[in-house]
């Protein structure tokens, strides 16, 4: 039986003593972009929390490559996983360079002999390069943000010495950026996992982007859970049920599928 990758069985979203939000049972797949999708307060990050570590889950269990993701050790995931939360402030004065070097912090033990080059051509990839010596706390909220990208980038910047798959877990890496960013940002996402074997998990509000730029969709709520390819997940009938708008399909001039939204049908 396969078992690489994540693994939700059963998982019951939700914070401990509040309602349940949804039960998910998913297998999310290294080498492929899946982005987890949903209306505001449907548990999109309570489930990606979930699926960091950092929150129980009310019922069932987290696998990674088969064993429960607590067994693993925060230090070993640490060296195969970055995470980039929704709220990425920063308490101390560091400038842009010294928070995308953190990513290579677990990294420390065994440095790799491009340390350096890691962390700039980290910086390169989502063109902050420019900001390195600015403190984080006075950049615009779209440049802090790609800051932290590139943080996370540099922190799975190279293969596992045990072949073992490399995963980048991020709620909202799009939120604060402009067009041009946004799908700077998803190409660049979905380049890691078909070239590199990433897995890249994704909560992602925007339709059109998943649709355009993931592999696989998970649906979180309200109640329920949907996972499958991005196409089969959001469709319109779907869609409509979920956030109650209604979509016509249109096909881009690449021939992608994307959709064009209004509150009332046509
Ligand atoms: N620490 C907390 N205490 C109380 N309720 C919480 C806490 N964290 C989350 N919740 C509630 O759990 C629900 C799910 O929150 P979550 O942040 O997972 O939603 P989401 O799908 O990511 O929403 P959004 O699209 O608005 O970011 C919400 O109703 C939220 O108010």
């Amino acid at each position: 039986m396969k078992t690489e990758g994540i693994e939700c069985r059963a998982l019951g979203v939700g914070i401990a003593r509040g309602p349940r939000l949804a039960t998910v049972t998913a297998r999310i797949e290294p080498g492929r972009f899946t982005a987890i999708l949903g209306p505001n307060g449907a548990g999109k990050s309570t489930l990606l929390s979930m699926l960091v570590g950092e929150r129980e889950p009310q019922s069932g269990e987290v696998m990674l490559d088969g064993t429960p993701l607590a067994r693993h050790g925060m230090d070993a995931l640490a060296m195969r996983r970055a995470v980039m939360p929704q709220d990425c402030s920063v308490a101390f004065d560091f400038t842009a360079l010294e928070v995308v070097e953190l990513g290579r912090y677990p990294h420390r033990a065994h440095p790799s002999r491009e340390e350096a080059g890691i962390v700039r051509q980290a910086m390169e990839l989502t063109g902050v390069e420019h900001l390195a010596h600015r403190s984080i706390n006075t950049l615009s909220g779209g440049e802090r943000a790609r800051t932290h990208l590139a943080r996370a980038l540099a922190q799975v910047w190279e293969p596992c010495r045990d072949g073992s798959a490399r995963w980048l877990l991020l709620d909202e890496p799009t939120a604060a950026l402009d067009l041009a960013h946004q799908h700077h940002s998803m190409a660049l996402l979905r380049r890691l996992s078909e070239e590199q074997g990433v897995g890249v998990v994704a909560v992602v509000h925007d339709v059109n982007l998943a649709v355009r730029y993931a592999h696989d969709a998970l649906l979180v709520g309200p109640g329920h859970c949907t996972s499958g390819a991005v196409g089969e997940v959001l469709e319109p009938e779907c869609i409509h049920r979920t956030w109650g708008v209604h979509c016509t399909p249109v096909r881009a001039q690449d021939g992608v599928m994307q959709f064009l939204f209004s509150a009332r049908a046509a």
